[in-house]
């Protein structure tokens, strides 16, 4: 472990000299966020004092004005600083805050800053690195809705009609809470395959030593690899330099494994200070779960987690690696059982695809592919029998187009199928197998009411997690990485990355968690996808 001083936490925040108060504003702006807003709480206040969001936060919780700055608005002050507390990243100085920072020694130009390059302390903007303030913040939401009923919950003042959210920006910090000769780094890969695993391992390993770190191993198989048995990989550049080239994940991975506890000791046993976790929804409530337990033993351990999942349903990202590779392979899928329905006589295609709670993956390859009639989710209910029925519309599709095309999501329809398949190691529901469901019925339905229909079935989800990453996804992956790495030198833990609005940013792991994202039938992107189909409502 290592165990290098670090400074307090208001270290971490930078001048407020540009800060401007809530109410000295509020005249002339309706938005409840806006540039610099959020950054307002952690600046100075009227008495001079710099107070943290924290004791807003309580002010606000007890009724009194926390500062006279924010008197007149006490909702917004509310408002944002419940946002900004639930997106607030934890920090090791937060726990240990006798730590103090040092330079980073992560360089992007080759000469090293001499005395000459610093301006009141601080390195001048062309010795600046490209380095991320503390401070800096990513657009995550804006909207200007056309009225206050339809801008909801998200605005408490009845006359809002804006919303903005900002949140942490990802990337390197001037200031690191590590020496690198004292990182012991783990990378550990968990749940189910997804494309660019490998991508985000080499791209983390070569960030690392960039920093200057020597120690760094792979953990196999997922959580199950911090059992005793389970031998470390060494990972260097070399040894990561081709990895991806090709799918799956050299470590491996699992569902299921040992309790938090037994992980949390055999962390401390190997003396890893900084973990990095590759994975889907457990992974992370996994990775937090590390995290808590970590803080709870006052071991200085950054845990840092990277989104995992070809079925995109991690929220506020624009996209998880592995979700584009998904869709490009899935559209390959459609066209195959298209040409396959198309060449035969009344033909009828069914593709499943990957997506236990969000059908965003057959949604857009659905798009992609415009050769899909009908387009079934987890998330729009439907019927195979009666008037309304996707059986039915099948036969009208055969009788006027000669041939038809389904796209199903693997989690839609659960409920027209049998109950009770269980849960796998790590506690996930079973699914049933829709698509196959789906072939059973129309082979049935066709011969009942006697019209040919010929039925042919692919299930292409295995061949398209096992892929390699595509160039979309390998460069996602590759900043993924890098920004895995700057997080946990900057001190971040119980953190993860992802993409926003184009930029990068940090989150806290509880965030991105809470409910997995789903495709809104609301949204333009769904009636999108219903007028590419051309498919009725099956209810
Ligand atoms: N709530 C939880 N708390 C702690 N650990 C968890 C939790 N849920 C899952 N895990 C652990 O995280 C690992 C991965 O979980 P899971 O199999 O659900 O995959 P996932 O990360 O959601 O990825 P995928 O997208 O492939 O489903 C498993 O080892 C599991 O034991
Ligand atoms: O067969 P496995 O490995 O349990 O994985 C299947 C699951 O993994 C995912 O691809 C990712 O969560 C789901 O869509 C799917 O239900
Ligand atoms: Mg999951």
């Amino acid at each position: 472990m290592s165990s290098i001083s670090l400074g307090s936490a208001a270290a971490r925040f930078t001048d407020c000299s540009s800060f401007t108060s809530l109410s000295s504003s509020s005249s002339s702006w309706k938005p409840y966020f806006r540039p610099g807003a959020i950054r307002g709480t952690f600046r100075r206040w009227k008495d001079g004092r710099r107070r943290g969001h924290a004791a807003v936060a309580s002010a606000v919780a007890e009724e009194r004005s926390p500062a006279t700055d924010y008197d007149e608005n006490d909702w917004k002050v509310q408002y944002q600083v419940d946002f900004e507390r639930r997106f607030d990243l934890p920090h090791l100085s937060d726990l240990l805050p006798e730590f103090t920072p040092i330079p980073s020694t992560f360089r992007l130009k080759k000469r090293s800053p001499s005395s000459e390059d610093y301006v009141n302390g601080y390195l001048s903007r062309e010795q600046y690195n490209g380095y991320i303030n503390n401070d800096d913040r990513v657009l995550l939401k804006v909207i200007k809705y056309s009225s206050p009923a339809s801008a909801g919950a998200e605005c408490i003042d009845p006359d809002c009609t804006w919303v903005e959210q900002w949140i942490h920006r990802a990337g390197p910090r001037k200031e690191i809470y590590f020496r690198p000769e004292d990182v012991n780094a783990a990378i550990v890969t968990c749940g189910g395959l997804c494309p660019g695993l490998n991508d985000v391992i080499r791209q983390i390993v070569i960030t690392l030593e960039m920093y200057g770190v020597k120690n760094i191993v792979g953990i196999p198989h997922g959580y199950r690899g911090f059992t005793k048995e389970e031998p470390e990989i060494p990972l260097s550049r070399k040894a990561v330099q081709t990895i991806h080239l090709s799918g799956g994940s050299i470590l491996g991975v699992s569902r299921g494994g040992p309790a938090i506890d037994e992980i949390v000791d055999s962390i401390q046993e190997r003396g890893i200070n900084m973990l990095f976790v590759l994975g889907g929804d457990g992974t992370h409530a996994g990775a937090n779960a590390i995290h808590r337990e970590c803080y709870r033993r006052r071991m200085k351990v950054a845990v840092v987690g990277v989104p995992k999942t070809i079925d995109n349903d991690i929220l506020y990202m624009d996209r998880t690696f592995g979700f584009d590779t998904a869709v490009e392979e899935a559209q390959r899928a459609i066209n195959s059982v298209y040409i396959e329905a198309h060449s035969a006589y009344h033909g009828i295609g069914v593709v499943k695809l990957m997506g236990r709670n969000s059908g965003f993956i057959a949604m857009h390859a659905s798009l992609a592919s415009g050769q899909v009639d009908i387009c079934l989710i987890p998330e729009d209910p439907f019927t195979l029998h009666g008037p309304n029925g996707v059986l039915r519309h099948l036969r009208y599709l055969v009788q006027t187009k000669g041939s038809a095309v389904v796209c199903v999501a693997e989690g839609a329809g659960q409920d027209l199928l049998k109950k009770a398949n269980g849960t796998d190691a790590s506690g996930n529901k079973i699914l049933g197998d829709i698509g196959i469901h789906i072939v059973q019925e129309t082979r049935k339905y066709f011969k009942e009411i006697g019209v040919a229909a010929d039925v042919k079935y692919i299930d292409p989800t295995y061949m398209i997690r096992a892929c390699r990453a595509n160039a979309a996804d390998g460069i996602l992956c590759t900043v993924l990485g890098q920004n895995a790495v700057h997080g946990a030198f900057a001190g971040f833990s119980g953190i993860t990355v992802g993409v926003v609005n184009t930029h990068y940013a940090y989150f806290p792991i509880p965030e991105v968690i809470s409910h997995p994202r789903l495709v809104d039938t609301n949204s333009r992107m769904w009636h999108r996808c219903l007028t590419s189909t051309g498919q009725p409502d099956f209810v």
